[in-house]
């Protein structure tokens, strides 16, 4: 570490999380999300009556419970995608002593906007924003970007890094050694968070850049194109989503009798409610039930590795 006092930051944003399991925080938090035009760009007086008067009274209840079962315990406890964002950030600033890496979140706290205010108050000079989606979308990049944009203009903003060579090699290390207890013929399903079709109709590159990550990690395991399968998670709403779902999938393969199955979420950098509960549990269950045996194979999280990756990724976008 040098003595001066960094002039440089490094902001790593997530998209935030309930500040408790509690319907109260739950229906605050989706309150804030799903009121962000680039999440739902429905006309206000249509979204917001729906909103307050059946999404936000029918969905705190359950959620919260969904997270409780969830929720990290310790004095530095709390919702996993909270814990990791914060422990990752600590690792990446491992690496990177000359700079202040700051964790943020996109709705909730640390809330992103006053983040980038008060690092700004701090003198630093340069800040580099890293949302920590591996592919963009507007959904979730883009949310970011409109803050870094009215806060921070000069701020350089990490748009993607879906096939980053050091990323596409620590999940395939992830998913090699989560599968080193298990021999005989086993199935590689990627699941990533799905997305109305509006949106790729639109112009959104999220898909394809899905695909993509997907096989070039399974081009780094060596994988045969029969060996692994893409299919999207955590629908949201009436709307048609892009498919193939991860639910509907997964019971395709028990009807086929493709029971041993590695699950990987590499559109996530660290777990979460739709990582460790809909995969690990719901639909672990679901397909226990059918007969399979699914292995949920944990994102990067705080891992030396993803530090390290991450900090290359900043490194060059600071350059
Ligand atoms: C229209 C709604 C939604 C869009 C579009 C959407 C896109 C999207 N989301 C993620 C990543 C995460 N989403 C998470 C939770 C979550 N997502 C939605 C809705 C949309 N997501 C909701 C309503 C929720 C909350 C849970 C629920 O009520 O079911 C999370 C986990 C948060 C946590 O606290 O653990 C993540 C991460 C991506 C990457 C994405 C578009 C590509
Ligand atoms: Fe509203
Ligand atoms: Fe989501």
């Amino acid at each position: 570490m040098t003595d001066a006092a960094p002039r440089t930051a490094l902001v790593l944003v997530n998209l935030g999380t309930p500040a408790a399991p509690t319907p109260r925080d739950v229906r605050r938090y989706l309150s804030e999300f799903l009121h962000d035009h680039r999440v739902v760009d429905l006309s206000r007086w249509l979204w917001c009556p729906l909103l307050h008067f059946v999404i936000l009274p029918v969905r705190g209840k359950p959620v919260a419970k969904k997270y409780a079962s969830i929720w990290m315990d310790g004095v530095d406890g709390g919702s996993p995608l909270a814990v990791y964002t914060r422990r990752l950030a600590r690792a990446v600033q491992a690496q990177m002593p000359d700079v202040r890496v700051v964790e943020a979140m996109r709705y909730g706290k640390p809330a992103l906007r006053s983040v980038l205010d008060s690092l700004r108050a701090d003198g630093i000079e340069r800040i580099a924003v890293l949302p920590l989606y591996p592919q963009y979308s507007t959904s979730t990049t883009g949310a970011v970007t409109d803050v870094v944009a009215a806060a921070s203009p000069d701020a350089r903003v990490v748009e993607q890094y879906h096939l980053d060579a050091g990323w596409v090699d620590a999940v395939a290390a992830t998913v090699r050694s989560a599968r080193a207890g298990f021999g005989g013929e086993r199935h590689l399903l990627f699941s990533f968070h799905g997305l109305p079709e509006r949106f790729i109709r639109r112009g959104d590159p999220y898909q394809q850049q899905c695909e993509a990550s997907a096989a070039a990690i399974a081009a780094s395991l060596g994988l045969g194109r029969a060996q692994w399968t893409i299919a999207y998670q955590s629908q949201f709403g009436r709307e048609k989503w892009i498919g193939p779902s991860t639910q509907a999938t997964l019971r395709e393969f028990a009807a086929r009798g493709v029971f041993d199955v590695d699950v990987v979420a590499p559109g996530f950098a660290v777990d979460c409610l739709e990582t460790l509960e809909e995969v690990g549990e719901m639909l672990a269950h679901e397909f226990a039930q059918a007969g399979g045996r699914m292995n949920y194979v944990p994102c990067l999280n705080d891992s030396a590795e993803h530090a390290r990756v991450l900090a290359d990724i900043a490194r060059r976008a600071l350059a």
